[in-house]
């Protein structure tokens, strides 16, 4: 079995952070590990606390893993400070490790700096040359690239920007935007739109860190990377379409719904 490693933060309500990633893994197949960075209280209707993980105890988990498991694919999450990013990059250096995502996550959907303004260089100088996939949404991509992004025109301009910084390929998602959900993928060379019809729900929390997610699992298990993408993106639109509503807030998108109908556990059909 493959097994996946998601470096991130733990989201208390499920939808979003370790826990989607978990979910995602599972749902693909793959064997899911977890380095978690930081500890939030968060629930549908937002964040409320950060605990920050001491820096030493995120090199020992990195340590336990890499001395034992073989690790096919690395997703990253939130980060959230300087201390963490630099461990980060020592650790994934020291063991050579490959295909791995960065989902370079700012901001909560509810407007929570989940990385400090001031760890936004450090992410680009150590992350993103290591990065074989990163997924900015498009006020990252804004802030990574310092353009303003109002047209798929403009996605085009700050991906080939986010290029240079070192990543292998730039996934930017068009999440954000009012009309169909394209995403745009670019390899250094050509541009790639990847397009579905907006689905009208609020329940969208964790959209990003599944897509990541998804694209981690699928490049373990040995698609090449425009492959891991264009399935992470199936997977994430099927994942919203079935999401629900828990809270009072933005529900999560749903993971097992392709597992269940594969297993025919499902009795809403
Ligand atoms: N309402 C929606 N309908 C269909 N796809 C969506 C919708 N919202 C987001 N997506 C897709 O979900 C993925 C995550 O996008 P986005 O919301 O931009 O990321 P983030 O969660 O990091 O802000 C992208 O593939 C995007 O196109
Ligand atoms: C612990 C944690 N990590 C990441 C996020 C961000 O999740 P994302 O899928 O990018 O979007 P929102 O769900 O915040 O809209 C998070 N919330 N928590």
């Amino acid at each position: 079995m493959k097994k996946v490693l998601t470096i991130a933060g733990s989201d208390s309500s499920g939808g979003a952070g370790i826990q989607a990633d978990l979910k995602a893994f599972s749902a693909h197949g793959v064997f899911g590990m977890s380095v978690i960075t930081a500890v939030t209280a968060q629930n549908t209707q937002g964040v409320f606390a950060v605990q920050d993980i001491d820096v030493a105890v995120i090199d020992k988990q990195i340590e336990a893993i890499f001395d034992d498991i073989t690790v096919d694919a690395v997703k990253i999450g939130m980060v959230s400070r300087t201390e963490t990013i630099k461990a980060i990059a020592n650790g994934l250096k020291k063991y050579n490790a490959q295909n791995i995502v960065v989902d370079p996550v700012m901001i909560s959907k509810s407007g929570y700096y989940l990385l400090q303004p001031e760890a936004v260089e450090a992410l680009i100088s150590y992350l993103l040359p290591l990065a074989s996939v990163v997924t900015p949404n498009i006020p990252e991509a804004e802030e990574i690239s310092g353009l303003k992004i109002h047209s798929l025109k403009d996605m085009e301009e700050a991906a080939k920007f986010i290029h240079q910084l070192g990543p292998k390929y730039v996934l930017l998602k068009g999440g954000h935007r009012e009309d169909d959900a394209t995403d745009i993928l670019f390899d250094g060379e050509s541009y790639q739109h990847l397009s579905t019809p907006r689905i009208a729900t609020q329940n969208t929390h964790g959209t990003g860190c599944t897509l990541s997610a998804a694209i981690a699992a699928n490049l373990a298990r040995g698609y090449s990377a425009q492959e891991a993408v264009s399935k992470g993106k199936e997977y994430i639109h099927t994942a919203i379409e079935h999401s629900f509503a828990i809270g009072k807030g933005v529900g999560p998108v749903h993971h097992f719904y392709n597992l269940y109908k594969g297993a025919g556990m499902l009795n809403d059909e």
